[in-house]
């Protein structure tokens, strides 16, 4: 396997529980938000950091730092940490999401999904430009709040206040949101006990379940099954029918395509395209597939060979999940 596979990592089969399906068209409301020419940076700190930044394509710049005379003068005999530098990681991105929309985000591993979306979550402040935005945004993750060694109840009441519900709210929602995560006994234990799979669809089923007016979902889809990618679906048509909007990132083409109406395909930090869902994924998909020219049989092997072995894992570590959820 090649590094550039490795940064290529999205999938462009078609998973069979996303077969002929496309999301539903819905009246679209006003905009309920407005990203304007937004630009974030990360600060890094020393070389490593920094290799593994350009390693994802990223555009960095060495940052001169003035450190004040009295700050050198405490630091005299500390160890030098290293070099600073910036990481543009989005680069003057703009667009208007209306209610109602359904929008995916595509782009390969490093161009600024991620970074985007907590951005307009409001957890990464944008060096300029600027996110307005009507109504609270709920980053999958019920923003950050989540803590691991707390149980899953209790995360289930800290994330669902964080989300403003009410204590009472937060109790009538309780079997819902456990019933969604499939987690069963699970949530009387701490969080660190579960699987990344279990951790992320918990997150998924609290964050949603606030009918929040802008729901974020970063790659929680492809941690559940059939059956929760099924509920995870509805969950979300349930928010676009009462006006709210979804952003959608994931490596699974065929999940976008399934689910969104829309798609934005970001790039080195920049929005490269910005249009129809079959539009913007055929258009995608030919990228890809012209990324990987030299993909002969024995490659192509040895990526089937990694799906079947995640694939493989995947299935061990629900049954192992299912074994103890059953005990
Ligand atoms: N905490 C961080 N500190 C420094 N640089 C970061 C940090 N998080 C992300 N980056 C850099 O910012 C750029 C954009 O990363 P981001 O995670 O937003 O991309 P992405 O498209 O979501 O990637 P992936 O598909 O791999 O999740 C990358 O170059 C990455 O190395």
């Amino acid at each position: 396997m090649t590094e550039a596979d490795e940064h290529m990592d999205f999938d462009l089969e078609v998973e069979p529980e996303d077969e002929g399906q496309e999301a539903l068209e819905t009246e679209l409301g006003d905009p309920c938000l407005v990203v304007d020419d937004l630009h974030v940076v990360y600060r890094v700190i020393g070389g490593r950091a920094k290799r593994e930044a350009e390693k994802k394509g990223a555009e960095i710049h060495e940052v001169e730092v003035k450190v004040p005379f009295h700050k050198r003068l405490l630091q005299a005999g500390r160890r030098h940490v290293g070099a600073v530098s910036e990481v543009h990681a989005v680069r003057g991105v703009s667009f208007t999401v209306r209610h109602g929309e359904s929008v995916g985000i595509v782009g390969v591993n490093g161009s600024g999904k991620s970074t985007m979306l907590r951005a307009i979550a409001g957890l990464m402040p944008p060096k300029s430009g600027s996110v307005h935005v009507s109504g609270e945004p709920s980053l999958l993750g019920v923003n950050a709040a989540l803590m691991p060694q707390l149980t899953g109840e209790r995360n289930i009441m800290i994330g669902g206040l964080a989300l403003g519900l009410t204590p009472k709210q937060v109790d009538e929602k309780f079997d819902e949101v456990v019933d969604f995560a499939g987690i069963g006994d699970f949530v009387y234990l701490p969080m660190k006990t579960y699987s990344s799979g279990m951790g992320a669809r918990l997150r998924f089923a609290i964050s949603s379940a606030a009918s929040p007016d802008i729901l974020m979902i970063d790659e929680a889809l492809a941690t559940g099954d059939a059956a929760f990618k099924e509920r995870s679906k509805s969950r979300i048509e349930d928010v676009r029918s009462n006006a709210g909007t979804v952003f959608l990132v994931s490596h699974s083409i065929s999940t976008i395509e399934a689910m969104c109406t829309r798609v934005l395909w970001m790039h080195q930090g920049q929005l490269v395209m910005d249009g129809p869902v079959h539009e913007v994924a055929d258009a995608y998909k030919k990228f890809v597939r012209a990324q990987r020219p030299g993909m002969g049989p024995a490659r192509r092997r040895a990526l089937q060979r990694k799906r079947a072995a995640e694939e493989a894992a995947k299935k061990k570590a629900e049954a192992a999940e299912q074994a103890k959820a059953d005990a």
